[in-house]
Order: C-alpha cells, then structure tokens, then sequence
C-alpha cells in the first residue's frame, strides 16, 4: 500500500457507555491509499468507533490521534463525518451545503454546485431539502461533508437504505475521494459494496478488534471464526 493522506489512529481505546464497555482496548491505524471499510455484526461498535475517531464521543481510556498526535478539536476541522441519518436544515440543498461552507467563512457557489453535481443532486440545488427522498438526503450529506475538503471522511452505512442507483453514484463518489488522497473510512454491511471498495478492513465483534488485514486477505481468507461466520452470514452478536 503506498503511504498517502493523513493518518488517524486508536491507542489502546476503550469505551463505557452505562457502565457497559462498548470499544475495548481498540489499537489501529488507517494509513495506506484507498478505501478502509470497518465491519462486524450489529452492535460491535463500529459508530462509537467512529464517533471516538471523530472527536464527538471521548474514550473512557486511550486516545485517538491523527497523524500521531492526540486529536484536538482543531483537528476536527480536518475531518468530516456522514451519519447514517443525516440531519438537514429545514432549508433548501443549496442552503445546506451553504451553510457548512459558511462556518468556515466561505461563501463558494461554484464550489457548492461542483459538490451537488458529484452527487448528483444539481438539478434540485432549489429544492427543499426535506423534501428529497431518504436516499437523495444522504447524498446531500456526502456533498456537505465533501464541500469543507475534509482531509478524512468517515462515513456511516452511507448507502444503507439507497436505490442501486443512488448506492453507485455514492460508491463511485466515495472511490474518487479516496483517489484523491482523502482517508476514508466507511462502515458498510454490504459486503459485496466492501469487496468493490475496500483496501483495507478493520473487522470489529463485541467492541473488540478482531482482525485487521487487506481486503483481498480478508474476503477471500479471513483468519477468525468470527469474520468467517460474518461473511458467511451466520454470525449474529
Ligand atoms: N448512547 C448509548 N447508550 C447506551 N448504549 C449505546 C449507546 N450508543 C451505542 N450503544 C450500544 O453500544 C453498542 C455498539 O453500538 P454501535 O452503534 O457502535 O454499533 P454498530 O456496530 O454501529 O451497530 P450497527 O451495525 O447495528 O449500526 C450497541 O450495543 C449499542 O446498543
């Protein structure tokens, strides 16, 4: 794998939500080219893990950093992230990419429409954002979190509830981002959308990492029963 982009990493994390420990003693480092995919059975962790990544939810213990150092909140500027519900402002598709450019002071409107047409979504920039359909929203979210020029992006089941249509534009999105040095970092159960994205696989059961290899090595011979049974669709927490 050839070193590119900014390197984000977990030290010894843990994490306890109501006295239950959700992400145990995680240790891992995205670096490399490509696209990293985190998988594993509902409830493994894999948001809080993201979330921890993204600075909006702090570990019990460890730490989370990027390019070596402990994330700060300056850093989280250098990132973005789209949630597998994306909230939008009562407001049009333009407005809401407007908006996020906005905190940043930049007022850009080709770059917005540059952002909406990666999307797909151009043609209703007008439009009430509330008005689109549960998968136009998230493509929406993408280009939102595209048009700050995020470093790296994580992206929760970004294409979960999408039309096969509407999953390509954001795969083909998400492959191009990556090209572009971008550290991505998607969570996906698909595992047929994994096998076309990923370079790399961080595979999670039970808040714990229990393997983390390339994509290749992964589908075609995971080391644990886990990932095996996950694969195979039997493994259920
Ligand atoms: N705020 C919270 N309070 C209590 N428990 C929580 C909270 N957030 C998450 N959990 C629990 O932590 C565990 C891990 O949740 P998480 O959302 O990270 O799972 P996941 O791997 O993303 O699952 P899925 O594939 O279903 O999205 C789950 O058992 C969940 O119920």
């Amino acid at each position: 794998m050839t070193e590119t982009g900014a390197i984000v990493g977990a030290e010894n994390l843990s994490l306890d939500i109501g006295g239950v420990r959700r992400l145990d003693d995680v240790s891992l480092r995205f670096e490399g080219g490509g696209v990293s995919v985190v998988m594993g059975p509902n409830g493994a962790g894999k948001t809080l893990l993201l979330r921890c990544l993204h600075g909006l939810q702090a570990p019990t213990s460890g730490r989370v950093t990027l390019d070596g150092a402990t994330l700060t909140d300056r850093d989280r500027l250098r990132q973005a992230m789209v949630f597998q519900a994306p909230v939008l402002l009562r407001r049009s598709v333009a407005a809401n990419v407007d908006f996020a450019l906005k905190a940043r002071g930049i007022h850009d409107a080709d770059w917005r429409n540059a952002c909406l047409a990666r999307v797909g979504l151009l043609e209703r920039a007008g439009d009430s954002a509330r008005r689109l359909s549960g998968g136009q929203q998230q493509r929406l979210a993408l280009a939102r979190a595209l048009a700050t020029r995020p470093q790296v992006l994580f992206l929760d089941e970004p294409t979960a509830s999408l039309d096969p249509a509407s999953a390509l534009t954001i795969e083909t999105a998400i492959t191009e981002i990556a090209g572009e040095g971008v550290r991505v970092i998607l969570v996906t159960h698909d595992v047929a959308q994994a096998r076309r994205l990923a370079s790399d696989v961080a595979f999670f059961a039970r808040g714990r990492l229990v393997e983390r290899c390339d994509a290749t090595r992964f589908f075609d011979a995971p080391h644990s029963g886990e990932a095996a049974a996950y694969l195979a669709g039997r493994y259920v927490l």
